[in-house]
């Protein structure tokens, strides 16, 4: 069993216990659940946008706690503050210390896009997702089947939701591309064994057609690495560690993002 089928095991546990707590149609009747949503397309692609998707994350399976001291509303609204095109919270409990309360105290803090970063199996995640103030969610193509990402994608649309689709690979994009999807995001890291390498981005960019809006996402920590990635042609960064990891992560991300300009 590899990390991957572990989280996803219990995450199959946790959706039926959850769906036991409370009905779709409660979620529907939560007060967010009715909001308009912001277009991460308008966010990360109108001009002046700086494409960061940053990321809070206390924990994570690779390295453990990471950060446990920053309250999530300072970081996401430091966040903000320094002018990302998104922000991504991570809602996994058991393996990374994440919770739906984190999302929504994100939510209170911003007015931009707000990533339900989470192991999305069931649409019942993504009635949740849009209960508790997200406007992205998450597919992972390597544990969905592509009728799977096809049902889920165009569930969450229908909900006013921007879909971001992950792939590590040739193959799972080839067999994951889809309209009903809005963004491709690269994952630099494998989810299977955690190992990190820029080189999965720049070899997918030109297999994802420029439709979609085009994401790297982990491992990155430096302008330099931007720089080189939107001459492959993304147009977006997912960054969560690099950050989260400093005693500061509001005050490190606008040294990265003064950083970023000074390069430009
Ligand atoms: O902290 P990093 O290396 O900057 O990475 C952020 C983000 O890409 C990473 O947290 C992530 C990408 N895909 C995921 C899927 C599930 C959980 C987490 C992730």
């Amino acid at each position: 069993m590899t990390i991957l089928d572990t989280i996803i095991a219990k995450k199959r546990q946790e959706v039926e216990q959850a769906k036991a707590t409370l009905s779709i149609t409660d979620l529907e009747r939560k007060p967010l659940f009715s909001r308009a949503c912001f277009s991460l397309r308008e966010f990360v692609l109108s001009p002046g946008k700086n494409g960061i998707i940053a990321e809070y994350k206390r924990a994570s399976p690779s390295k453990g706690i990471i950060n446990d001291r920053s309250p999530v509303e300072e970081v996401v609204a430091g966040y903000q503050a320094a002018h990302v095109s998104a922000v991504s919270v991570l809602t996994d409990s058991e393996f990374f210390s994440g919770s739906l309360n984190d999302l929504t105290a994100a939510r209170d803090a911003l007015l931009i896009p707000l990533l339900r970063k989470e192991f999305i199996i069931d649409e019942y995640q993504l009635f949740e997702a849009k209960a508790h103030g997200a406007d992205v969610i998450l597919l992972i193509a390597a544990v969905l089947r592509p009728s799977e990402i096809k049902s889920l994608s165009e569930t969450a649309q229908s909900l006013g939701l921007s879909v971001l689709l992950e792939v590590h690979g040739h193959d799972e994009l080839d067999r994951s591309i889809m309209d009903s999807v809005d963004a491709i995001g690269v994952n630099n890291r494998n989810l299977k064994d955690f190992t990190v390498s820029l080189e999965h981005s720049l070899g997918l960019a030109d297999s994802i057609p420029d439709r979609f809006i085009k994401v790297s996402e982990s491992g990155i920590s430096n302008a330099a690495t931007i720089k080189r990635l939107r001459q492959a042609g993304f147009q977006a960064f997912l960054i969560g560690e690099n950050f989260m990891k400093t005693g500061d992560p509001a005050q490190a991300i606008q040294h990265f993002v003064a950083s970023l300009q000074s390069s430009d």
